[in-house]
């Protein structure tokens, strides 16, 4: 390559909106000379006095030979001939690529010029545009946070393809690969028909009777949604003609859709009208908040702190959200009901509102009325309709658990993929679970997502569940035995947690036994209540109170049945002095619970107690910490490694502050005694930074707790609570 530049000599072939983009971002940042070639001589004239090319170019040996990269950036049917002109100068390793919005068509090209497609040319295509066209409206910012999708070839030069990649993460873009036909399916729906509605939408009115006053007083909407029909009718008839079979299929989905919502009108059916909208207003709002974390990425990557500062003490009363796990299990109850729940203080943040979304997606009305209040339209235990797209369960896998169990006893197909972390996790005992019942769930690699379901006729669920016993895994067996033809009747190691129980049995569902569990359903039908408060909050809220002098604080709506109360004995046995203020009511056994700073007493826990509260487990060796005397938890290595590596992290904070956490012989002991303070980091974890910010509040200097943007996440309401509690803390980014 010559002068040194990254990407030596690029030609651009089509000097338009989007090959001046391009070219203009790489020559104001030196990495490459740049030609252009246009049959409009005009283009390059204007493309080198704007400063976008270096050099008008011709298709010619002179040229094409000595060329680096070539970009085919004219309307998708001019590349063929263009394909032919170059053909013959081009060396092998030249990277030839273009940015044509259609990909099938451009590779059938480069297959009848070249008779097979050339190990060099690999097709790619920028998801960035504008409604613009011709070079003056290159913007060399372009690209930048959007993604470049390439669609690489089986024979695809390796050093090539790789060079593309980093052509398109120089000029700012993210890069995606995927294959052709992929490609076509997915850009006919997403791009391909929103410009055919657009162009036909304004071609349909411009002709109608009182045009002239629908343009004149054309409101917002008209104008957001016919913005792309001022784009180049050339490219775009090249499109139709290019992506003639997945623009078919796609437009005649849309237009059975369209039929059903004229139908709605026309029968005067706002709650199918209301069912659609809600639908989509809520996925249009979810993909918009997902494109905002892709555009604002920089910003969200930066790490959020919490400050405490020492002396504080809480105060107050207050109503904490409901219990997340019950969350989720509430609104796929509610949606298989026969009826309407209202359910109240629902926690809509977080993985929940990734188990709402695949309810929404299919077809369950939501209502959501603020403060955690819903109204769930159900449809019946198999109501639910096929998704449009897969099930995204993102990274939550307690949304999995649940979802896939329903999924199984529908009488559709569906794909469940995932994000992050889920991705690399195998599911195996869920998926012994399902297939050991009869539903048909596959996984195309090792037990890890993208998981296939199909209808199955489930019998029944039955024997012992397998592997680690928990609360998720239950509740996907008895998800799974409503959909089955004979009662079930397993086993578990672990009691189902009475809080669970009475969640299924408000809308229906018998549950019998204690370890040897008996679930029968006749009807499902809608319930009405209140969620108590989430569990994680109410230990935080108790032992923020419990530790610092001078506190004294009341919680409304804590749950005290179950696993509830024998952690509540459990703090009450550490000297956490604890009033219940009412007697129990409703569903859940919810009672206004007060609490005030009280003098801790260490703790002995068994490998039995550490494995019930292991999800608070944090929180109890903090307070362990403040104990005077030595507290030992026996059993931890036993714990699943997630929970084994969170309190791994907590013994390192612990010690880090000052205080006197080790372990010994696998079990973990913990010599209270008041640590000095400091600078904690949660690694992002974010009941590791609910601990840790209760480890700060006590220390004898405060502390700072790094990495709070998950817990953020999980609690948005963290900072509010703190603020009326009259906590002194700070949030930094
Ligand atoms: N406009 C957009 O938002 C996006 C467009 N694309 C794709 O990028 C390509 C270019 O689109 P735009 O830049 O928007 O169009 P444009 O109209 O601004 O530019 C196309 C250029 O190609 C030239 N051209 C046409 N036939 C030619 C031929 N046979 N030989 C040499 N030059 C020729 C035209 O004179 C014009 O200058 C198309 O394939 C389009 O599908 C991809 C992503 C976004
Ligand atoms: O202007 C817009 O909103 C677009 O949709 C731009 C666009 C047009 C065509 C593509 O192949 C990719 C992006």
């Amino acid at each position: 390559m010559q002068d040194n530049k990254e990407f030596g000599n690029v030609l651009i072939v089509g000097l338009g909106m989007i090959g001046g983009s391009f070219a203009k971002s790489l020559k104001q940042n030196g990495l490459a000379t740049l030609y252009g070639a246009d049959r409009r001589s005009g283009e390059l004239t204007l493309g080198v006095s704007a400063g976008v090319i270096d050099y008008p170019a011709q298709l010619d040996g002179e040229t094409i030979q000595k060329m680096d990269i070539i970009i085919l950036a004219t309307p998708v049917r001019a590349m063929e001939s263009v394909l032919s002109e170059i053909k013959p100068y081009l060396r092998e390793d030249t990277l030839l690529t273009d940015v044509g919005s259609t990909k099938g068509s451009v590779v059938a090209a480069a297959a009848a010029v070249f008779g097979e497609v050339p190990a060099n040319f690999i097709p790619g295509h920028p998801i960035a545009g504008a409604e613009k066209s011709g070079v003056l409206a290159a913007n060399p910012r372009l690209f930048e946070k959007h993604m470049a999708i390439v669609t690489p070839l089986p024979y695809s030069d390796p050093d090539l393809l790789d060079r593309l990649h980093r052509l398109w993460r120089a000029v700012g873009a993210d890069v995606v690969s995927m294959d052709v036909e992929h490609h076509d399916h997915v850009l006919a729906a997403s791009s391909h028909l929103p410009h055919l509605l657009a162009y036909t939408l304004v071609d349909a009115l411009a002709n109608a009777d009182r045009s002239q006053d629908i343009f004149r007083f054309a409101a917002g909407g008209f104008r957001d949604f016919t913005r792309i029909a001022s784009s180049d009718p050339t490219m775009w008839r090249d499109v139709f003609l290019a992506n003639k079979d997945a623009t078919l299929a796609t437009l005649d989905l849309f237009t059975d859709r369209l039929a059903d919502m004229r139908k709605a009108i026309e029968e005067s059916d706002g709650a199918s009208m209301y069912g659609v909208f809600t639908r989509a207003k809520s996925a249009r709002d979810h993909f918009l908040r997902l494109l905002e974390q892709r555009t604002l990425g920089q910003a969200q990557e930066k790490q959020v702190s919490i400050a405490v500062a020492p002396a504080s003490s809480v105060q107050g009363q207050i109503t904490l959200i409901g219990d997340k796990s019950l969350s989720h299990r509430a609104l796929i109850m509610g949606a298989l009901s026969d009826g309407v729940s209202e359910l109240a203080n629902v926690d809509l943040v977080g993985d929940v509102k990734v188990t709402m979304q695949a309810l929404r997606d299919m077809g369950v009305v939501i209502e959501e009325f603020g403060h955690g209040t819903v109204r769930v339209h159900g449809v019946g235990r198999k109501g639910l309709r096929a998704p449009i797209a897969p099930i995204n369960v993102h990274d939550s896998a307690t949304s999995l658990y649940l979802l896939l169990p329903i999924l199984a006893g529908q009488d559709f197909s569906v794909e469940v993929i995932g994000e992050g972390v889920l991705l690399n996790t195998p599911f195996t005992h869920l998926l012994s679970l399902m297939n050991l019942s009869g539903a048909s769930v596959s996984s195309a690699a090792a037990g890890c997502l993208p998981f296939r379901v199909t209808p199955a006729d489930i019998k029944s669920v039955g024997g012992e569940l397998p592997g680690e016993p928990s609360s998720r895994l239950i509740s996907s067996a008895i998800l799974l035995s409503l959909f089955a033809e004979e009662v079930s009747e397993f086993k578990t190691h672990f009691p189902l947690d009475a809080k669970m129980r009475a969640l299924f049995e408000a809308f229906g569902v018998s549950i019998s036994g204690d370890q040897l569990l008996k679930v029968q359903s006749n009807n499902l039908c809608g319930a009405q209540f209140e969620l108590p408060a989430d569990l994680q909050q109410v230990v935080w809220n108790v032992l923020l109170a419990a530790l610092l002098p001078g506190s004294s604080i009341r919680l409304y709506g804590v749950s005290s049945i179950g696993r509830m109360q024998s952690l509540f004995d459990l703090l009450a046995k550490m000297g956490v002095r604890l009033h219940w203020m009412d007697d129990p009511s409703g569903v859940f056994g919810a009672r206004v619970l007060g609490v005030s700073f009280s003098k801790l007493t260490p703790v002995s826990l068994s490998a039995l107690q550490v494995y019930e509260f292991r999800e608070v487990l944090p929180q109890l060796a903090v307070a362990a910490v403040y104990a005077e005397g030595v507290s030992v938890f026996s059993g931890v290595s036993q714990l699943p490694y997630f929970y084994e590596d969170r309190m791994s992290a907590i013994v390192d904070g612990i010690n880090q502050v000052g205080g006197d956490c080790r372990w010994d012989k696998g079990m973990l002991q913990i010599n209270g005694q008041i640590p000095e303070g400091g600078d904690l980091d949660s690694a992002g974890n974010d009941l590791v930074a609910l601990a840790f910010l209760l480890l700060s509040a006590r220390c004898r200097q405060g502390g700072t707790v790094r990495d709070c943007q998950k817990l953020l996440n999980q609690i948005p309401n963290l900072e509010e609570i703190m603020v009326m509690l009259g906590l002194k803390s700070s949030l930094h980014i």
